[in-house]
């Protein structure tokens, strides 16, 4: 029997494909990255048809690297950018628009108007989501009213919409197949998290045809068979995940209050909360962890927009360093002693402040500060905005974090992991495959064609390459934590006064 699982991870920034033997070791991977559109202060759009020949070529090459032909695999995972949204023709399945992408903020008036009316506790306990253009329901609305046409085409049945996941297996599958899974719909804004199912109330306030829509599945599932034409066999699709809940999944986090928290451009922070949703007090979003076997585990979700990019910043708009490696030497020079405080506002701040007006400053300069302690600085920001979350997430849950979980191309920096356990005052452990959004999503294909036996045997394959124990006094990390809340408040100021006229 084949027993290789093939993962494609469709991102913000590239298309990814990684083959995993029935051991859940990579095998091969191949990687594309595409260009991004900006036609407009705050638009972000992607090419559909870039979208989809990235992960043909890059399946393509994984197969050719790893000497594996179609029939080898047994299983297809798709993981996805959530939230960017696609709607296309399902004759020719081609998309009338390009993609929306999730960073985009083009429906923030919409959105204005939405919560002015009052929407926003209807929505947050329907969806577990908040009234923002990050979601995809407002840029569904979008489309369909600026798209020449596309009202009344959508109303004849000729349109679908879907995320990227379903636009994939949509054409993965030569135009058979219109589903999605939970994980997915979870973040569409017209998805009720508690039945599971589309809400027909907010489709109404959104004005969306139910005819557009997906079948939502199980993340494990029989979603469809990849057409022959495309790799030289069918190979059944059995899992779709969104790319952070794969991670979730990648990480183990099977029991209520575990923890992950993934640091790429941004930072992805999930924890599990068992069966049943935990409403946010603090601006976190409930959200579908999983769904397996009809049965749903929910999640809280905090997103912080600027992680590694403050890292980017540094090198590409400041040009303090040539590359982000250089980061650890020079935080070690420095530790933790400067006082020096840089808030990466500088597109507002996500949870739990959700400040849009806020921007980024670095305060507590001295004439002794230079490169390495503002460098530092900038390493600590990902810390504290991390603690930001925990605080949130704890007294949201009441459930203690007793370690957490790392992945995403920062955590390779040694100081940023330690100075993170001692700013959270727990264990922070970093895993022996870092590509954990990959993995999780090839571990529920898996589980689906039954090379894995359940969740906990899937547990049992999660490696820790390295643990980080809190090694700082109490006393000591309250303090920088205050500085740290200081220095928010000083940036979100101006804001506030803006927004009512008072500045
Ligand atoms: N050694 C390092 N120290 C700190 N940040 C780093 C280091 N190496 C990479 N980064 C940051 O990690 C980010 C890349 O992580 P990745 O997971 O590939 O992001 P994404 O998937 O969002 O494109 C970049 O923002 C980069 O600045
Ligand atoms: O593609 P990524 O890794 O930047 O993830 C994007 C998130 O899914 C957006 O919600």
């Amino acid at each position: 029997m084949p027993d290789y699982i093939l993962a494609i991870d469709q991102g913000t920034t590239s298309s990814r494909a990684m083959i995993f033997d029935a051991r859940l070791q990579p095998v091969s991977v191949a990687q594309q990255e595409f260009d991004q559109h900006f036609p407009q202060d705050g638009w972000v759009e992607h090419d559909a048809e870039d979208i989809w020949h990235s992960v043909i070529s890059v399946v393509r090459r994984a197969l050719g690297d790893a000497g594996l032909t179609a029939t080898a695999i047994s299983a297809i995972g798709i993981t996805n950018q959530r939230e960017t949204t696609v709607l296309w023709d399902a004759a020719t399945g081609e998309a009338v628009h390009p993609a929306i992408v999730w960073q985009d903020r083009r429906t923030a008036e919409f959105c204005d108007r939405l919560h002015a009316a009052g929407h926003e506790p209807l929505i947050n306990e329907r969806t577990g989501l908040l009234i923002d253009p990050y979601f995809s329901g407002t840029k569904l609305h979008w489309l369909l009213d600026n798209v020449a046409g596309a009202r009344e085409r959508a109303a004849r049945g000729e349109l679908r919409f879907g995320t990227i996941d379903s636009f994939l297996l949509w054409r993965l599958t030569g135009g058979k197949v219109h589903r999605t899974d939970a994980t997915n719909a979870s973040r569409t804004l017209l998805f009720n998290i508690h039945t599971q199912q589309w809400d027909d109330q907010l489709l109404e306030l959104l004005n969306i045809p139910a005819s557009l829509l997906p079948e939502v599945l199980d993340n494990t599932a029989d979603f469809g068979i990849t057409d022959p034409s495309l790799f030289g066999a069918g190979i059944p699709i059995c899992a779709m995940a969104g790319d952070q809940q794969a991670a979730l999944v990648g990480q183990a986090c099977f029991h209520p209050g575990s923890v992950k928290s993934t640091y790429g451009t941004g930072c992805f922070m999930v924890m599990n909360t068992g069966t049943t949703p935990v409403q946010s007090g603090h601006r976190l979003l409930t959200t579908v962890a999983y769904r397996l076997a009809g049965e749903t585990t929910y999640a809280l979700e905090g997103s912080i927009f600027v992680a590694g990019a403050a890292i980017q910043w540094l090198r590409d708009g400041l040009k303090l360093i040539r590359h982000a490696d250089e980061t650890e030497a020079l935080a070690e020079q420095v530790g933790d002693q400067s006082g020096v405080y840089l808030v990466p506002a500088f597109t507002g701040l996500g949870a739990p402040y959700w400040d849009p007006l806020a921007r980024g400053a670095i305060l507590g300069l001295t004439r002794d500060t230079g490169i390495a302690e503002i460098v530092t600085a900038g390493l600590q920001s990902v810390c504290f905005q991390t603690r930001d979350l925990l605080e949130a997430m704890q007294a949201d849950s009441a459930m203690p974090m007793s370690t957490l979980r790392v992945d995403g191309g920062m955590v390779v920096n040694n100081w940023m992991v330690q100075a993170l356990a001692n700013t959270l005052g727990v264990p922070v452990d970093r895993p022996q495959v870092t590509e954990t959004t990959a993995l999780g999503v090839a571990c529920l294909a898996g589980l689906h064609v039954g090379l894995f036996t359940g969740l906990e045997d899937l547990a049992r394959h999660w490696d820790c390459e390295r643990s980080f124990a809190p090694v700082m006094p109490e006393a000591r990390r309250e303090e920088l934590y205050a500085g740290w809340l200081d220095a928010v408040e000083r940036v979100r100021r101006p804001a506030h006064a803006n927004r009512t006229g008072e500045g």
